[in-house]
């Protein structure tokens, strides 16, 4: 899709924080005039403007999409000012904020929620995406590309999925990076310098992740490839996976209680 008619009608996006910024890098890197882009943001980075994007001006009267990109506990307090016209798509990426609360703010107004993560600063990132009942085909279509443009895009079925999937996938990365941040650690533990630890992890993880992607392998498989019998793997698996203590049920505990949040977030 191109983005004729976000560079004719304009785009605003509310909240140019770490996930907005993200996602406004993505757009001016694929085609989107900065000029047709309005950034409502009391602490924007000022580099926006010297880019061309409109900061903190007067925003159209019916832009193509409203992005909305503040804290969720933000969200009530800008909702009422928001220049949504009648043919606007309100586009929101807030953990929790149900579809259901903007639609009761805007009547008859296609919305789409999204959960973005933060590697879509590298275009690395995975979206999904779920729209409100007067959304239709043409709405998720410009969501999609929208996000499409910072990495890959999945649509929900079902709202209430929305929950988990913020857990999983918008705070994975954070779970990814104490990982790393737990690895290099260890290692250092075993004698390593820090900076060749944090090396060694941080290469690990990457490189593993990209294996993890380059085909349809499953993540078992390319464990056992690793995994020698009698070996020094094993023997570390052996602690991870430890059916009480090991990363299984951690990470079962640390999903869980975040995708509560969410839930809380939403309420
Ligand atoms: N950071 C992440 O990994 C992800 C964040 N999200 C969602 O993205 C949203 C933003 O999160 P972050 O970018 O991490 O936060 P952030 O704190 O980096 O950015 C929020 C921005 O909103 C601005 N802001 C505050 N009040 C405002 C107002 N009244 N009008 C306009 N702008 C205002 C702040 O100045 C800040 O720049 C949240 O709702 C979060 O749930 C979603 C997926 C992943
Ligand atoms: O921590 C948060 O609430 C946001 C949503 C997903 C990632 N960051």
């Amino acid at each position: 899709m191109d983005f004729d008619e976000i560079n004719r009608r304009g785009l605003v996006l509310i909240g140019c924080g770490r996930m907005g910024g993200a996602m406004l890098t993505g757009w001016l890197n694929s085609g989107i005039a900065p000029s047709s882009v309005t950034v409502s943001d009391p602490n924007a980075d000022p580099a926006w403007a010297e880019r061309g994007v409109r900061l903190n001006r007067q925003p159209p009267d019916n832009p193509a999409v409203l992005v909305l990109a503040v804290k969720p506990q933000m969200i009530g307090d800008v909702l009422s000012g928001l220049p949504i016209g009648p043919d606007t798509l309100l586009l929101s990426v807030a953990a929790g904020v149900t579809l259901d609360r903007y639609a009761m703010a805007f009547p008859g107004a296609r919305i789409v929620r999204a959960m973005p993560n933060t590697p879509a600063a590298i275009g690395r990132g995975i979206t999904a995406i779920i729209g409100n009942a007067a959304a239709g085909r043409a709405a998720l279509e410009m969501a999609e590309a929208l996000l499409s443009v910072v990495g890959e895009v999945v649509r929900l079925s079902d709202e209430a999925q929305m929950d988990a999937v913020t857990a999983l996938s918008g705070s994975g990365p954070a779970y990814v990076f104490h990982m790393i941040e737990a690895m290099t650690q260890a290692g250092i533990a075993q004698g390593l310098p820090a900076d060749l630890a944090l090396n060694l992890a941080r290469a690990t993880v990457a490189g593993a992740g990209a294996l993890a992607m380059h085909d349809d392998t499953p993540p078992a498989a390319l464990r056992e490839a690793v995994t020698s019998p009698g070996g020094t793997t094993a023997a570390g698996l052996a602690q991870l996976m430890d059916a009480k203590a090991g990363l299984v049920p951690l990470m079962a505990r640390t999903v869980a209680a975040a995708a509560d949040r969410s839930r809380e977030l939403g309420r």
